[in-house]
């Protein structure tokens, strides 16, 4: 089993990250790690912050001569954007974890909250998930995302049909992510505007893992189903509100003829030439494309704050500004690839369970073979 465990506060010394049950002998390319650091960073709408901050991974346990040795992998990043001596805070932001948190832990400083629950905790999580795309890709599985919407202005490719992988290939490009020119340009200047008027923008996003074999997860229980674990780590994502899978919500509106994918056969073997289940029926990967879509809300901290009550006091009073993104919509997208690589990751593991990447790779070799039997 895949284990993770992150610490560290936004503002603290530094973000720390243990994984477990990495295979021995995967080979570590950190290029790619901070690669993927660097594309988590980007998008137009972030803070100065992302400015401050140039994450590049440390790894500190586990990995010897660039090969895993299935020890424990300990990580470090370290946080330039470190804060001393910082007033307290009292005023708590709608939609943040500052009044549920502070109340829960018993905190009169919301600083104690909004340290952790702060999404600076994602960037060790992409580092983790980094890892576990490497481990993927040897077994020919890829993770891509692109954004489909911003503040309601929508890609005019918004549902993936098996069509436009390559165009998803190349979000990168896009300082929004969003494939479709048009409605790029619409986006930045609606994020641009928004900055200025002191409010912020939601969105959202579509992520696609190409090469899963039939067989992840599990229909016997409820929590063995992969849409079910896929849904939680996605939905662990700050700000992330819904989770959809394939069709997802739009298939409730529509006759069953409409919606599941025909299945046929041919020499080279099974196919389907719809994918409405986004790849996965009765919590199993089917070997089609597993396709993620999910929203996220609107950024919380507000330059032009809401209503709020001072914890302190319990007067009326406007909530805390603190310096924050406009829109983070393509961050969370990179970090939704590395959620669902960790969970994808995790089911690999579970299914050609190795302590060694040679013995996995034995283990998926016959599985292939057995498929080509079927
Ligand atoms: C990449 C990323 C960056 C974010 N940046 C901010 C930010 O600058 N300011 C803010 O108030 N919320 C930001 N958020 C959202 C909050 O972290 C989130 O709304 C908060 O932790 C409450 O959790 P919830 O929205 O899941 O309930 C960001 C989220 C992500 C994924
Ligand atoms: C630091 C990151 O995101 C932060 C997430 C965040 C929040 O409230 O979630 C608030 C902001 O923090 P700050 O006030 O320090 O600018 C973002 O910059 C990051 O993504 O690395």
């Amino acid at each position: 089993m895949i284990r993770f465990l992150t610490s560290g506060e936004s503002h603290g010394v530094q973000l720390t990250g243990i994984v477990e049950g990495i295979p021995a002998n995967l080979e570590i390319d950190l290029d790619f790690i901070n690669n993927e650091l660097k594309r988590r960073q980007k998008g137009f709408g972030r803070s100065e912050r992302m400015s401050i901050e140039m994450d590049e991974v440390n790894i500190l346990s586990g990995v010897y001569n660039g090969l895993t040795t299935g020890n424990p992998i300990g990580l470090s990043i370290a946080n330039r954007g470190q804060l001393r001596g910082s007033t307290e805070i009292t005023r708590p932001r709608p939609g943040h974890a500052d009044f549920s948190g502070a109340i829960k832990y018993n905190q009169t400083n919301i600083r104690n909250i909004l340290e952790r629950a702060s999404a600076r905790e994602t960037a060790m999580r992409v580092a983790i998930g980094s890892i576990c795309k490497l481990f993927l890709r040897r077994f020919n599985i890829e993770i891509y995302s692109h954004v489909i919407e911003i503040g309601g202005i929508k890609s005019k490719k918004t549902l993936y049909s098996g069509t436009f992988l390559d165009e998803i290939k190349n979000a990168d490009a896009s300082p929004v992510r969003v494939i479709d020119k048009k409605a790029e340009s619409d986006i930045l200047g609606e994020i641009q505007k928004t900055s200025e008027t002191g409010d912020t923008l939601g969105g959202s996003i579509e992520i696609v893992a190409n090469g899963v074999p039939i067989g992840l997860g599990s229909h016997i229980s409820w929590n063995g189903k992969l849409d079910g674990k896929i849904a939680q780590a996605i939905m662990s994502i700050p700000g992330i509100k819904s989770v959809e899978i394939g069709l997802g919500y739009e298939s409730c509106e529509r006759y069953g003829s409409e919606v599941h994918d025909e299945i046929f056969y041919d020499g080279n073997g099974y196919y389907r030439i719809t994918n409405n289940a986004g790849g996965i029926e009765g919590g199993i990967s089917n070997g089609e494309d597993i396709i993620v879509r999910c929203a996220m809300k609107p950024i919380p901290t507000l330059k032009k704050p809401l209503n709020s009550v001072d914890m302190l006091t319990k007067k009326v009073a406007l909530a805390q500004v603190e310096r924050s993104d406009v829109c983070a919509v393509p961050s969370a997208s990179i970090v939704g690839e590395h959620m669902l690589g960790i969970v994808l990751a995790n089911e690999m593991v579970e299914k050609f369970g190795g302590d060694s990447i040679e013995e996995m790779d034995r283990n998926f070799k016959a599985y292939i073979n057995y498929l080509s039997s079927r």
